[in-house]
């Protein structure tokens, strides 16, 4: 008999300012797999699945629809075939509803991975806990932040665990082998490297009810490994200072009501990525800079979301002017964008049985 069910996973910011590879924000702006499983479907597709991608985001990239190349079919191939099951089950559909735009800091190859953990660990039915799906997700998106917060949703703080080094070693194996490149349909029979136990974990912060998160989206893509590739090998101690202190600072004035918009803008400064990452944003500096709760009502806080090029501003009213006022600083540089009103995302991904 076929079965149906959804995969729904949240979109997140990652670093929030101050808090690079370690803060992350769910947000609402879902990722969908719709799954169909028909067994009395005789299987004529390889690997047994067949995608169809719905693009809600408005962006120009074509997403593959072959489930070897496909970001998420590939993680979900992944988790399966550490587990002995070398293809999807007959007859497998995955329909992709994306509303997420991609390459823009908002986390979309990371939800693609949660997504895809966690279709890989419904259609093999293997029972896995969502904390060890964070490992398998580790293992392809090497920072914990997106995936984190996409996963468990809600405003997350995440760490990596020291791990024994025959476990590092492990953790450390290149995506390539992880992911394989596609083998033309032909299974080489490869059992992939599992990931060690507990790599990452995750704390949830509280979130203030009145703050909000305005997305300025434009219309450029930045690809991350782009954006860590401008990033320095070491820093000065007063730069590692004065991130400690800010992030530290970050999850009391977040959390707390009714927010303080002087303490939230100082807590969400940064001298450890967005400096560097101005380069690949035209204006990113004045954007950061040209306005302040003093000077704009509404708003606590500007920071890059993710490794950009959006542009996350926290605020709790005022939401048209703060977003016509950044759209305005952007098209000072002949860049369009557009904007969304988003929402912490307090469920992370799920399933939904239809
Ligand atoms: N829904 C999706 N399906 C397939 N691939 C995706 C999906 N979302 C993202 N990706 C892949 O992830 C890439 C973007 O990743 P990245 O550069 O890390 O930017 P982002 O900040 O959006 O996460 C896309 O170019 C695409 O290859
Ligand atoms: N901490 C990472 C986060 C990348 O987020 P993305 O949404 O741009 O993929 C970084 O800053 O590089």
């Amino acid at each position: 008999m076929a079965s149906s069910f959804v995969i729904r996973t949240p979109c997140s910011s990652a670093n929030i300012g101050p808090g690079f590879d370690v803060i992350g924000l769910a947000l609402s702006l879902h990722l969908e797999l719709h799954v169909t499983i028909d067994p009395t479907t005789a299987s004529q597709r390889p690997l047994n699945c067949a995608i169809t991608y719905e693009d809600q985001s408005r962006s120009t990239e074509a997403i593959s629809l072959d489930p070897e190349v496909n970001l998420i079919t590939r993680v979900a191939l992944y988790v399966l075939r550490c587990h002995d099951q070398r293809a999807f089950p007959a007859e497998t559909t995955v329909h992709i509803v994306n509303p997420i735009p991609l390459g823009r800091g908002l986390g979309s190859s990371g939800t693609a991975v949660v997504a895809g953990v966690m279709l890989g660990n419904e259609v093999g039915r293997l029972g896995l806990s969502k904390e060890r799906l964070l490992d398998y997700c580790l293992m392809i998106e090497r920072h914990p932040d997106n995936v984190a917060a996409s996963l468990f949703g809600g405003f997350v703080g995440t760490y990596l665990n020291e791990l024994k080094p025959e476990d590092v070693a492990r953790k450390e194996i290149p995506l390539s082998e992880v992911l394989p490149a596609p083998a033309g349909g032909i299974d080489t029979g490869n059992r992939p490297p599992a990931p060690p136990l507990g790599i990452g974990h995750y704390r949830k912060f509280q979130w203030a009810k009145e703050i909000k998160a305005i997305a300025i989206i434009p219309d450029f893509v930045v690809p991350t490994a782009n954006a860590r590739n401008v990033l320095p090998q070491s820093y000065s101690r007063a730069d590692v200072v004065f991130n400690l202190q800010r992030a530290a600072l970050l999850p009391a004035a977040l959390g707390s009501s009714p927010p303080d918009p002087d303490m939230i803008f100082l807590a969400m400064q940064d001298k450890v990525h967005q400096p560097y990452r101005k380069t690949l944003i035209p204006g990113l500096t004045e954007i950061l800079q040209f306005m302040t709760p003093a000077t704009q009502p509404g708003l606590l806080g500007i920071c890059l979301s993710g490794a950009g090029p959006t542009i996350l501003a926290l605020a709790t009213d005022r939401f048209t002017e703060i977003a016509d006022r950044i759209v305005a600083q952007f098209a000072a540089n002949n860049i369009s964008c557009q904007w969304k009103l988003l929402e912490p995302a307090q469920d992370g991904a799920m399933v939904i049985s239809k």
